[in-house]
């Protein structure tokens, strides 16, 4: 399913009126729509509705919306929440609505008036703010926004409850909560980013006459993965194979410090079908594994002062590149100077496909030009804060521009981005963008990003492409956190817990 952006949803728009529609018609079908849901929810023949309607296209919905249900019988009290000086569109759509028996609240009216009206409203329509919306709530919807609230009303938003950046998810405090949301022609961010879909209520989607088809063509669309595609980005597997058909991974990390992740990373990896695992680390570290694993293979390193891979290691490194179809590097790594030089040389010299994570990022970080080096695709999986550390941007800055964030830095330096959070992006160089909407708060625990690590290195090394191993491990990876969740909950669950679940989520999905 394709997501839209504000300005995604004006390009839909425009297009739609290009092949014949018109503005008024998509404003009549958005409100028609939300009429007819408000019907399918509740008799509202002598029940009293309020319409809070601002100023803009998404006040004019609203006042559809009235007219349908005036002529269902409903007691229509329209609020002007913003003044009075409408959209053009909401403006013709005032004039239709004056012609019936209904209640206007002017801007002036006592806000008592306004505050009886939303008390004894059966259900509420918050027409105030939609796509068009960013920022903080002005006072004059402020002070509705508690009684609002509080109302026993069924409350209905249209598009987007009014407070919420449709783009970005960011809501003010204030923001109306709904218990449904009519959103029109396609999802927006906000109804998938986790900070704001707890204020949406119910999401439903009112068709207003975009063809699905021209959606989906929309180039700056955002896909909110599904079980379907990750299922279709899972390499495939022949009863006639051997483990030689299923990849070598080679798995570079871990320091005396940390020893881990790459334990974590190997078991994801090998629990979703690679055929070999190499731990490529500090020797103690391969004790470590070695007590937690017994299917992988190893590749004892030098260690440095520090506990780290010493670079006295490299040669030894240059061989086992050799060796893999793929490689992982910066689990448990540690940031140094001999780890610096060993991951840009991994970068510039491994010929195979590769995933950075973790402390491989925090060692690119200083110099993101390295990855221009690269021979072969290269996938990055930074956590916010780590991609504020390679693009220089605050953390603030990343997490409501994430998807242009994420754009610009595959574009630029050629890379697959998975840009990690409650909800992760995933873009690639050709400015595909996809976003994930499973997954839950126990995953917000450290060792999780192994093993989303290990589990996206995995399918790369049986041959799945950059975007394909992304989006089937993001989605695999939450979901699985999402079984794990339900066993243990999200306060006690573990990564290692995520890991057993992976078995149990591959089985649903193939
Ligand atoms: N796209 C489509 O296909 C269709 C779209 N449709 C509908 O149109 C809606 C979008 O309409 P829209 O563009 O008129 O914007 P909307 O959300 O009504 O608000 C704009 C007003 O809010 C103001 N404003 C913003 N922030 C503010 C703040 N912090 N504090 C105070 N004011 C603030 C802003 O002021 P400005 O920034 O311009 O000064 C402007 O006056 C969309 O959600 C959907 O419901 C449907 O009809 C079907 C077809
Ligand atoms: N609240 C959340 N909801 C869903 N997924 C989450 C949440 N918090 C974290 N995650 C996921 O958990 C993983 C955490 O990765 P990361 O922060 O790199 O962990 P670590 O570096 O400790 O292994 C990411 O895949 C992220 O998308
Ligand atoms: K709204």
């Amino acid at each position: 399913m394709k997501i839209l952006t504000s300005s995604a949803m004006k390009i839909a728009e425009s297009i739609a009126v290009e092949k014949g529609s018109s503005y008024m018609e998509l404003m009549e079908q958005a409100g028609k729509g939300t009429a007819d849901r408000i019907l399918g929810l509740a008799d509202v023949s002598g029940r009293q509705v309020a319409v809070l309607c601002g100023k803009g296209n998404n006040g004019g919905d609203g006042l559809v919306a009235a007219r349908y249900l005036a002529e269902a019988g409903a007691e229509i009290t329209v609020i002007f929440v913003m003044g009075r000086e409408l959209s053009a569109l909401a403006r013709a759509n005032l004039y239709e609505l004056e012609k019936r028996r209904v209640h206007f609240l002017e801007p002036d009216a006592p806000l008592t008036r306004r505050l009886e009206a939303i008390r004894k409203s059966d259900v509420l329509i918050d027409a105030v703010f939609g796509t068009g919306f960013s920022g903080e709530l002005p006072a004059a919807c402020k002070e509705l926004a508690e009684a609002a609230n509080n109302s026993r009303a069924i409350k209905v938003a249209l598009d987007v409850p009014s407070g919420i950046d449709c783009d970005t998810g960011l809501a003010d405090k204030d923001t109306l909560r709904a218990d449904y949301t009519y959103t029109f022609a396609a999802l927006k961010p906000a109804h998938v980013l986790k900070a704001s879909l707890p204020l949406c209520g119910k999401i439903e989607l009112i068709d207003i006459g975009i063809p699905a088809a021209d959606i989906a063509a929309i180039p700056d669309g955002i896909t909110l993965l599904s079980a379907e595609t990750a299922a279709g980005c899972i390499p495939k597997r022949q009863e006639d194979s051997n483990k030689g058909d299923y990849g070598k991974l080679l798995n570079v990390g871990g320091c005396v410090h940390m020893t881990g992740a790459v334990i974590l990373s190997t078991l994801s990896a090998m629990r979703c079908g690679v055929g070999l695992v190499k731990v490529a680390a500090p020797q103690p570290v391969l004790s470590a594994v070695a007590s937690h694993i017994l299917e992988c293979i190893y590749s004892p390193l030098p260690v440095s002062e520090s506990g780290s891979i010493s670079i006295d290691g490299v040669e030894q490194l240059r061989t086992e590149m050799g060796w893999a179809t793929a490689g992982l590097i910066g689990c448990g790594l540690s940031v140094c100077d001999d780890t610096r030089l060993l991951v840009e040389e991994v970068i510039s010299s491994f010929g195979r496909p590769l995933v950075i994570d973790a402390d491989g990022l925090n060692c690119v970080a200083e110099n993101p030009a390295m990855l221009r080096k690269a021979l072969a695709p290269v996938i990055i999986t930074p956590h916010i804060k780590e991609m504020s550390r390679l693009t220089g941007l605050s953390v603030e800055i990343i997490k409501n521009r994430r998807f242009d964030v994420a754009a610009q830095f595959a574009e630029k330096y050629g890379v697959t981005v998975v840009l990690k959070d409650s909800n992760t992006v995933i873009a690639t160089p050709k400015r595909e963008l996809f976003i994930n909407g499973n997954g839950n708060s126990g995953l917000a625990k450290g060792g999780s990003g192994d093993v989303l690590a290990g589990v996206i290195a995995s399918f790369l090394a049986q041959g799945a492409s950059p975007l394909a191993a992304a989006v089937a491990g993001v989605f695999l990876h939450a979901e699985a956190g999402d079984m794990a969740a339900q066993t243990f909950t999200p306060y006690a669950m573990l990564p290692s817990d995520v890991i057993e679940s992976i078995p149990f989520v591959l089985k649903q999905l193939l």
